[in-house]
């Protein structure tokens, strides 16, 4: 498969916010990137229910929707129930993480463990057969428009050659300082799904640079 662009609506304009989804929904990305923050697990509030409700209503494409969030099993069923389709959990928030994982497919979603920076792959070894999609966190979650951590290629390269071994359709999300100058190194390490904020809000035409982080190439790429 080609890979994936999921536009972060962190960055988009709330107070425009179906122009931004109506955005979305017209250009070549293939899903809503939705990024819940609730103040404690990272130093940022963002949305809740209501504003997932109201993109999922006009939404033509599925809602990846990433839980920064302490005590994520208190919500899956709701999380679901809002419009959901990908449910990410941080490893760092769950005690139980393959009940947590469980519950997220009986409730009808795929199922997703992010990464923070520090946090080894290999940590996820023995639940990877259980996963649809690892997202590895390429700045500290929290705030679009940062800097991209560049140990991230190396993580990407060491879960796919994991996944290989025991779950070779795993999806690879990168998250976090994504934009045209690093695309093609990331899918060159693995990476198949791309999450872009700035990149995209922050372009002269948000529309046009989603064709152009599409239409990237990493096969012809070195790291
Ligand atoms: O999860 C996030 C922040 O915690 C955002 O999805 C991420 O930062 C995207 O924004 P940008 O592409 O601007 O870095």
């Amino acid at each position: 498969m080609t890979h994936l662009i999921a536009p972060s609506v962190l960055s988009a304009d709330f107070a425009n916010l179906q122009r931004d989804v109506e955005m979305i929904n017209a250009s070549q990305a293939d899903w809503f990137h939705v990024d819940v923050m609730d103040g404690v697990f990272v130093p940022n509030i963002s949305f809740g229910f209501p504003v997932m409700e109201a993109i999922k209503k006009h939404a033509k494409k599925p809602l990846d929707v990433h839980l920064m969030i302490v005590n994520p099993d208190q919500y899956i069923e709701r999380f679901a129930a809002a419009g959901a389709d990908v449910i990410t959990v941080h490893y760092e928030a769950c005690t139980h993480l393959h009940r947590t994982v469980q519950a997220i497919h009986a409730a009808g979603c795929k199922a997703s463990v992010a990464l923070n920076p520090h946090t080894p792959a290999a940590l996820l070894k023995d639940i990877l057969g259980d996963l649809d999609m690892v997202l590895i966190m390429s700045v500290n979650p929290g705030f679009g428009g940062q800097q991209f951590i560049p140990n991230t290629l190396h993580k990407v390269r060491e879960l796919r050659a994991m996944a290989a071994l025991i779950k070779p359709d795993l999806l690879i999300e990168v998250d976090g300082g994504v934009g045209l100058h690093n695309t093609a190194a990331l899918l060159q390490a693995g990476a198949n799904v791309l999450v872009a904020g700035n990149a995209i809000f922050a372009a002269p035409s948000p529309t046009a640079m989603i064709t152009e982080l599409k239409q990237v190439d990493g096969s012809a790429v070195q790291v």
